[in-house]
């Protein structure tokens, strides 16, 4: 082992044992009996290092669903098919306002303000479905997280999908929404169906640790995307990756992230690693909860706030 990876075991041994310490660890989202049943006292950390080195803690090798990690995926795709006129549907702001939140949507007249905010996303993934069926829009999806992980074993979760898209009346109300202005072009139920499987897809911590060395433009990176793509595609994460909760994190930790109510969080720390952090349980935001907490005792230890004097790499 490096050194680097040494210390980093070490910073993520200690973060953890001090994590168990805390009473508090949240509540794993509760919309649906697959995510509700999910023990929120559990945690798993990866760390991608740039020459492909994985540091792991916990339960590593446990598959959890990502939830809306699976938007920087979409959004990669459709930015990378549309170019400048994705942000015709979608704009660049933080909302301030809940993930699935309606209000902002109106305010905003009818469009939604980033592509990390339900309305945003669905918008994206509507936009990736144009001239596609849902079946070939997923397995591009797909397709793609598995390249960027190496990894051909990960699949979406039927169940998952099929339950969130029985209890999904607040994501169909933006979805119709959407569509009444115009953002959507395509049937809103079809967009939705697609925009639940995704959601639905099941990764561990492993294995999206890997996939965000893309995004943290790492030497290891399975693919490669343009500088230029890679670049906004993190700017978003730090405005807007943990809803009305990224400025707090920008401030707490520093560096580009994306949350999901199935407990991840996606971390870039641009040139140096990808981290994959993984604490079902969630605070009032929607956000897991001790996943925040070891990602700043991480940045913090590591120096590796994106503000902070660049680290050595490996
Ligand atoms: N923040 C999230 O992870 C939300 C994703 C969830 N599937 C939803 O649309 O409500």
């Amino acid at each position: 082992m490096t050194e680097l990876s040494t210390r980093l075991h070490h910073i993520i041994d200690e973060a953890l044992l001090d994590a168990s310490e805390i009473e508090d660890w949240g509540r794993s989202a509760d919309y649906i009996p697959p995510l509700a049943q999910v023990d929120p006292r559990q945690a798993a950390v990866s760390v991608c290092l740039p020459d492909g080195t994985m540091v792991n803690a916990g339960e590593s090798r446990k598959a959890f669903s990502i939830q809306s990690i699976s938007k920087v995926f979409s959004l990669a795709l459709a930015m990378g098919r549309y170019g400048d006129l994705l942000w015709q549907i979608v704009g660049r702001e933080p909302s301030g306002t809940h993930f699935a939140s309606l209000a902002a949507l109106e305010a905003n007249e009818g469009r939604p303000r980033n592509p990390f905010e339900n309305a945003g996303a669905i918008a994206t993934t509507g936009a990736l479905l144009k001239g596609y069926e849902p079946r070939e829009t997923l397995s591009e999806l797909v397709r793609f997280v598995r390249d960027m992980a190496g990894d051909e074993s990960i699949l979406i979760d039927a169940e998952v999908a099929r339950l969130e898209t029985e209890s999904g009346f607040r994501n169909t109300a933006i979805a119709n929404f959407l569509r009444h202005n115009g953002i959507l072009t395509e049937d809103p139920d079809r967009v939705l169906g697609t925009y639940f499987h995704q959601c639905a897809i099941e990764m561990t911590t492993r294995q999206l640790a890997r996939a965000g060395a893309t995004l943290a433009q790492l030497p290891c990176a399975n693919i490669t995307l343009g500088a230029d793509r890679i670049q906004r595609i993190n700017a978003l994460m730090l405005t807007c990756g943990l809803y009305n909760e990224s400025g707090d994190f920008a401030f707490e930790v520093g560096l580009p992230a994306k949350s999901g109510v199935g407990g991840g969080l996606l971390i870039s720390v641009p040139y140096q690693a990808s981290i994959a952090i993984w604490t079902p349980g969630l605070n009032a935001k929607g956000n897991p909860m001790i996943a925040i907490y070891l990602a700043k005792r991480i940045a913090d230890e590591m120096g590796w706030s994106i503000f902070a004097k660049p680290a050595e790499t490996l």
